[in-house]
């Protein structure tokens, strides 16, 4: 059953297995909560930490947003709670762990699979615009993969994670940036269609479609929108990843419509 927040945990709630993940400010370990023999995963943040970073209204706030955010395909905060040395996050454990992880082992996802998980994020990110959220990192680095083969949005806002060693760039990539933001202008929520084009290209190449060595390469290609698309690209992924990676916000393919996309259709759920 799950777990009901209303009864106070504490960690002595859990058998406590090995560590899954680090964050800026916690170590996020597997976890079984004794009485129901659920399988979470417990972020367990250093109460001094966080003060010290003067993070913890941050995070008070952005529990109450998670608390609220109920979507197949975001990793759910389940519960918390505090004793005098930690403050503790009780989140959904996703069994596949990281998309990332994924990509790197097969190098670049089959079409079908990849085709299955934008569904998914264009899913989750209507569900966030609705909600009046935006700009969810949404790179592979924060997507995770639950037992069913389900991506999970895991990042969040504040939860600012040690700089992903995994990309050459330093503090994070900035290959999902798009070019208003480059340009310091005014953004809403249409970047995360110009993100969702990126993770498109990225799990159907392997590779982030502006990537360079240097911030200021990635930085004018990203402005000048200049990407190739490899051979191996169905017409139909060549054509939504065009239809996303626009310059123009307004000229971005709307969620709505990248939901009926024939990439999209012809391989949903047979
Ligand atoms: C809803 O999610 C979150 C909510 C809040 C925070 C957070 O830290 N907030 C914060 C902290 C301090 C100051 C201010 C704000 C973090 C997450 N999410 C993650 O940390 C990523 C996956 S951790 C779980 C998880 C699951 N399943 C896995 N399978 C394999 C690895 C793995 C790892």
């Amino acid at each position: 059953s799950p777990i009901r927040a209303p009864i106070q945990m504490s960690l002595k709630s859990f058998d406590i297995g090995r560590g899954i993940g680090k964050g800026q400010f916690g170590r996020v370990y597997i976890a079984r909560e004794k009485m129901s023999g659920y399988i979470v995963a417990l972020k367990v943040l250093p109460i001094n930490e966080l003060i010290k970073a003067n993070a913890e209204r941050q995070l008070r706030r952005e529990v109450e947003i998670q608390a609220n955010l109920r979507h197949p395909n975001i990793l759910r905060l389940l519960g918390h709670f505090q004793d005098n040395i930690y403050f503790v996050l009780i989140l959904e454990y996703a069994a596949k762990g990281e998309l990332y992880k994924q990509l790197v082992k097969s190098g670049r996802l089959k079409e079908k699979k990849a085709s299955r998980y934008i569904a998914q994020m264009a899913g989750a990110l209507s569900y966030i615009h609705k909600k009046h959220v935006i700009h969810r990192d949404i790179k592979p680095e924060n997507l995770l993969i639950d037992l069913n083969d389900e991506i999970k949005i895991a990042d969040f806002g504040w939860s600012v994670h040690t700089p992903s060693q995994r990309r050459k760039t330093f503090c994070g990539t900035l290959d999902y940036i798009p070019p208003e933001m480059v340009e310091g202008k005014e953004h809403d929520e249409k970047i995360d269609l110009w993100s969702l084009g990126v993770l498109c290209y990225e799990l159907l190449t392997g590779t982030a479609p502006f990537e360079e060595t240097g911030h200021t390469a990635t930085y004018k290609r990203i402005a000048k929108v200049e990407f190739t698309l490899p051979d191996h690209l169905s017409y139909d992924a060549r054509d939504l990843i065009c239809s996303l990676l626009q310059r123009d916000p307004k000229r971005r393919l709307p969620l709505k419509d990248v939901l009926k996309h024939p990439w999209i259709q012809k391989y949903k759920k047979t």
